[in-house]
């Protein structure tokens, strides 16, 4: 049948990715992943203040979600909480599958690879970085995926369950839409997106892991990665 973006939709979408594009990292931050020297403390130091800064620009971000601010408080946090790592790895994977012409894919991908993460987790995470490059997402598209990670109803400790799936769905619908009407020749295109999301969440699972030997390695994160991931 015909699929047709309505003007709310439109609009949905405009605020979701102006939003997306007008939080980022700031240069002086992303750019001395291109300048130090290369050591595996070195670069899990860059990489530890990268993440806090993305976490800083994710609850920005966050805040211009359409119907985020009208969600119950700590039905925010927990949102915020649950989503970090996922949103993370959407947007480190935007800059490790090219698709941002920043010069940061090189450096990024030698820095991860070498920051004390056992081998065991360089595998899958570089599998979904792969995976994620093969789709080719738009702009709009990686927006709208961030937006939908966030809004997962099932995260601990939420407690309006239905509130958020509503929003969810919402994105759901559109990102649907945008998907047929973007991809034309891929009607499957939308179903693997949604696989990235189970990926997501094995990735999730691996990264607490991943934090536990970081830890008793004696790594030491900032206060906002503490608060947001319960460590320490
Ligand atoms: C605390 C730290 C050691 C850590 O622990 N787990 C992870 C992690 C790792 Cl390894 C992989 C995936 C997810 C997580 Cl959470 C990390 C590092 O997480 C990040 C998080 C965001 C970004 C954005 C980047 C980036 C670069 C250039 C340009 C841009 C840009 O947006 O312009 C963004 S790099 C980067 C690194």
């Amino acid at each position: 049948e015909k699929v047709e973006i309505t003007k709310e939709q439109r609009a949905l979408i405009k605020a979701i990715l102006d939003a997306y594009n007008r939080h980022q990292i700031p240069q002086d931050v992303t750019k001395k992943l291109l300048q130090e020297q290369y050591s595996a403390e070195e670069n899990f130091l860059l990489l530890t203040e990268v993440a806090t800064s993305q976490v800083q620009v994710l609850v920005e971000f966050t805040k211009n979600i359409p119907g985020f601010l009208s969600l119950d408080r700590e039905d925010q946090i927990a949102l915020l909480k649950g989503s970090a790592v996922e949103a993370m790895f959407l947007r480190s994977a935007q800059v490790l599958s090219k698709k941002m012409p920043s010069g940061y894919t090189e450096v990024l991908e030698e820095r991860i690879r070498k920051s004390g993460m056992s081998e065991e987790f360089i595998t899958p995470m570089f599998n979904f970085y792969k995976s994620i490059g093969e789709l080719h997402m738009t702009q709009e598209e990686q927006a709208l995926l961030t937006t939908i990670t966030i809004l997962t109803p099932d995260r601990p400790y939420v407690k309006s369950h239905e509130a958020v799936e509503r929003l969810q769905e919402t994105m759901l619908d559109v990102l649907r839409k945008l998907c047929v009407l973007q991809h034309p020749q891929e009607p499957q295109y939308f179903a693997r997106l949604l696989g990235r999301l189970t990926e997501l969440r094995t990735l999730h699972h691996y990264h607490v892991e991943m934090l536990t030997s970081w830890k008793t390695n004696d790594h030491k994160f900032t206060p906002l990665l503490c608060e947001i991931w319960d460590v320490q």
